[in-house]
C-alpha cells in the first residue's frame, strides 16, 4: 500500500505543542509519526488522505503553534522497521519498565509492561502516560474496581492490572486502540478486562472505586458528570491530558460542580498535569 508522508516543521519555542497536531492526525487516520529534528512526519495510507480535513483540523492549533508541512507521496515501506527505529523503552524510576515485543526483558523492574505499539496511543513516551502512571504508584491501586476511560494501548488498564486492581473496564472509541488493548492485555497476561469500544455512553452502570482518563480537556470537561455519576463516594478520578495554565483551574471548576474535590496534582516539564480528584 502507497502512503503519503507529511513533513511537519514547528517552531522551536512551541515545540511542546506538536503533540496536539499529532493526536489531531491520529484521529483523521495517521498511523504512524517520527520526530525529526526540526518537528515530526506522519504517515496515512494514500486512500485515506484527505488535505482539505487536515487543513480544517489543524487550522484550530494555528493560533497557538506556528507550523507548515510538505506532503510526499512514498511508495510501501516497511512499517516494523520504523517503529522498531522509533520506540525505545521507557523507565520510570526503577519500578515501571515500558518496552516492545522486540526489545528485551528486564525482570528487575516490578512492573515491565510490554506494549505491541502499532499505532494506538499510549507507549509511554508521552508525558501524561508517565504522569498517571506515577499516579498509580504513587496511590493505592490494589483491590480497587477500575474504569479506564481512553485507553489507547491498554497501558494505565494493564499496570493497574500489575498493581492488583480488582476488576477492570477499558473504554476508548477508536476501534485500534479497542483492538490494541485486548491485544496488549493478553500480551502482559492480564485476564478479564473489559474492553469496550465507545465513549461515554459505553460506560457501565456500575461503580468504580478509581477511573483513569488521559483524554484531552474538553473531552474531560463533557465526560465529567457520567464519571462523578459512576463514581463511588470517596472515590478517586486521576485526569490527565490537559496543561497546567489555564487548563487546570478549569478542570478544578468543572469538577467541583458535579462534586469532585480537587485533592493534588502533577506536573512534566512541558507543563502537562495529571491531577487527582475525590468524590465525597
Ligand atoms: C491521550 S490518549 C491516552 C491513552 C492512554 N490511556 C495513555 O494514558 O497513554 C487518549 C485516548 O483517548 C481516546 N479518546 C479520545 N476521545 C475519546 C472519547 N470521546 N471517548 C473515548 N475515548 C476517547 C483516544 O482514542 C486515545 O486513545
Amino acid at each position: 500500500m502507497n502512503y503519503y508522508e507529511l513533513i511537519f516543521t514547528i517552531l522551536e519555542a512551541e515545540s511542546h505543542h506538536q503533540d496536539l497536531l499529532i493526536d489531531e492526525l491520529a484521529s483523521l487516520g495517521f498511523d504512524t509519526f517520527e520526530e525529526t529534528d526540526l518537528g515530526f512526519k506522519a504517515y496515512i495510507p494514500s486512500d485515506d488522505f484527505d488535505k482539505a480535513e487536515v487543513d480544517e483540523r489543524l487550522g484550530y492549533y494555528s493560533d497557538m503553534v506556528s507550523f507548515s508541512y510538505e506532503v510526499n507521496l512514498i511508495p510501501q515501506r516497511n512499517w516494523n522497521e520504523v517503529w522498531e527505529s522509533n520506540f525505545k523503552p521507557i523507565e520510570l524510576g526503577d519500578k515501571i519498565r515500558v518496552r516492545a515485543t522486540f526489545h528485551e526483558a528486564k525482570p528487575e523492574f516490578p512492573y515491565e509492561i510490554v506494549i505491541d505499539p502499532k499505532m494506538a496511543f499510549g507507549t509511554g513516551h508521552h508525558d501524561t502516560t508517565c504522569l498517571m502512571m506515577e499516579t498509580m504508584l504513587d496511590n493505592r491501586v490494589e483491590g480497587k474496581k477500575v474504569l479506564d476511560m481512553g485507553c489507547g494501548t491498554g497501558i494505565l488498564a494493564i499496570l493497574a492490572g500489575m498493581l492488583g486492581s480488582g476488576s477492570l473496564t477499558a473504554i476508548d472509541y477508536d476501534m485500534l486502540c479497542y483492538k490494541s488493548t485486548i491485544e496488549n492485555a493478553a500480551l502482559n497476561n492480564i485476564k478479564g478486562v473489559h474492553v469496550l469500544c465507545g465513549s461515554k455512553e459505553e460506560i457501565p452502570d456500575e461503580e468504580f472505586d478509581l477511573i483513569l482518563a488521559n483524554i484531552n480537556r474538553n473531552i474531560l470537561i463533557d465526560q465529567m458528570d457520567r464519571y462523578a455519576e459512576v463514581l463511588k463516594a470517596g472515590g478517586h478520578v486521576y485526569f490527565s491530558g490537559f496543561y497546567e495554565t489555564p487548563d487546570l483551574a478549569i478542570i478544578k471548576e468543572e469538577a467541583a460542580k458535579v462534586g469532585l474535590s480537587y485533592e493534588s496534582h502533577k506536573v512534566s516539564a512541558n507543563h502537562w498535569v495529571a491531577a487527582k480528584f475525590v468524590k465525597a
